[in-house]
């Protein structure tokens, strides 16, 4: 296992005091010490940011989004485990059988997947990341405040009843690894509440033959995933809430009305007309 890992693990095991000044150097070098590639934070290295939000919600989609714009690694827990599940190694039937009821896996194995995968970014020299589907506990949330600095944290909300639509409508091209929804969600209006229309994002042609559905995006696990999220990772949006880091952000609808907004209230709309001009 990696020393970051033996050490961020030993740290979440044991109490605050454990840790050396040395420890606590070698834990925070691979998120925060290296050159920056692109200072965009004014802290001399580039953003870290967190996304939450419950199951089928949109992170992935905005986080790699975000990435792409700010040139930062998207690193998505959930696509972690999709890969050690694939990979038929010795964690492999553990961690299906508990992604497949919607439990959450251990503190201490995704620690242990997530800091090889920061390793790997401090190895490319990168600086800066936008971490999806971590943290889901409070002591993730707060192993993670004991080694970075997370400037901001956007907590993207949406209905109940869309959300649940949105995860079994989720497809994925095993060719291309390309992420699809063929769901059409219409909730009429009521109650104060805006119509909310997302239409589908339908795969090209090349794609169609060859998409398949995560194992665990069946009405019943998802249901169990909602609980889940209520139950362990509400509670981490109040842990940001209370540091003053947590950003609210209500989708609007489909991804071109709810990108645009979300780069408004990030204040990136410039960046984004200023990559556009320049590509
Ligand atoms: N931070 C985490 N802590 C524990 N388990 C996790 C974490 N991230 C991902 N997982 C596991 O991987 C599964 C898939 O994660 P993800 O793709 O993020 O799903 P979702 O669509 O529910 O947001 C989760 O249901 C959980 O079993």
């Amino acid at each position: 296992m990696a020393v970051l890992s033996r050490l961020i693990w030993r740290r979440a095991a044991s109490a605050r005091s454990f840790c050396t000044k040395s420890d606590r150097q070698l834990l925070s070098s691979p998120l925060s010490s290296a050159l920056p590639a692109n200072d965009s934070t004014g802290k001399g290295r580039n953003v870290q940011w967190v996304f939450l939000g419950c199951p089928g919600v949109g992170k992935g989609t905005y986080a790699a989004r975000l990435s792409k714009l700010l040139g930062v690694p998207h690193i998505a827990t959930g696509d972690l485990v999709r890969h050690e599940l694939s990979s038929s190694g010795p964690l492999s039937s553990q961690l299906a059988e508990i992604v497949n009821q919607g439990r959450l896996i251990s503190d201490e194995i995704i620690i242990d997947l997530l800091s090889k995968r920061l390793e790997e970014a401090q190895a490319k020299g990168q600086t800066g990341f936008i971490l999806d589907g971590f943290p889901r506990t409070v002591r993730q949330a707060e192993i993670l405040e004991d080694v970075t600095d997370i400037d901001l944290v956007i907590n993207l909300k949406l209905r109940e009843e869309a959300l649940i639509a949105k995860c079994l409508g989720r497809r994925t091209c095993s060719e291309c690894g390309g992420n699809y929804n063929v769901a059409c969600i219409d909730i009429k209006g009521e109650d104060g509440n805006p119509r909310m229309y997302m239409p589908p994002l339908p795969p090209p042609p090349q794609c169609e033959s060859k998409l398949i559905t995560r194992s665990d995006d069946n009405e019943e696990v998802v249901k169990e995933r909602l609980r889940v999220y209520n139950e362990q990772s509400r509670p981490v949006e109040d842990f940001y809430r209370l540091r003053g880091r947590l950003l609210e952000f209500d989708l609007p609808g489909g991804i071109p009305e709810s990108w645009t907004k979300l780069l408004h209230v990030l204040n990136l709309d410039d960046h984004e007309h200023k990559r556009t001009a320049a590509a």
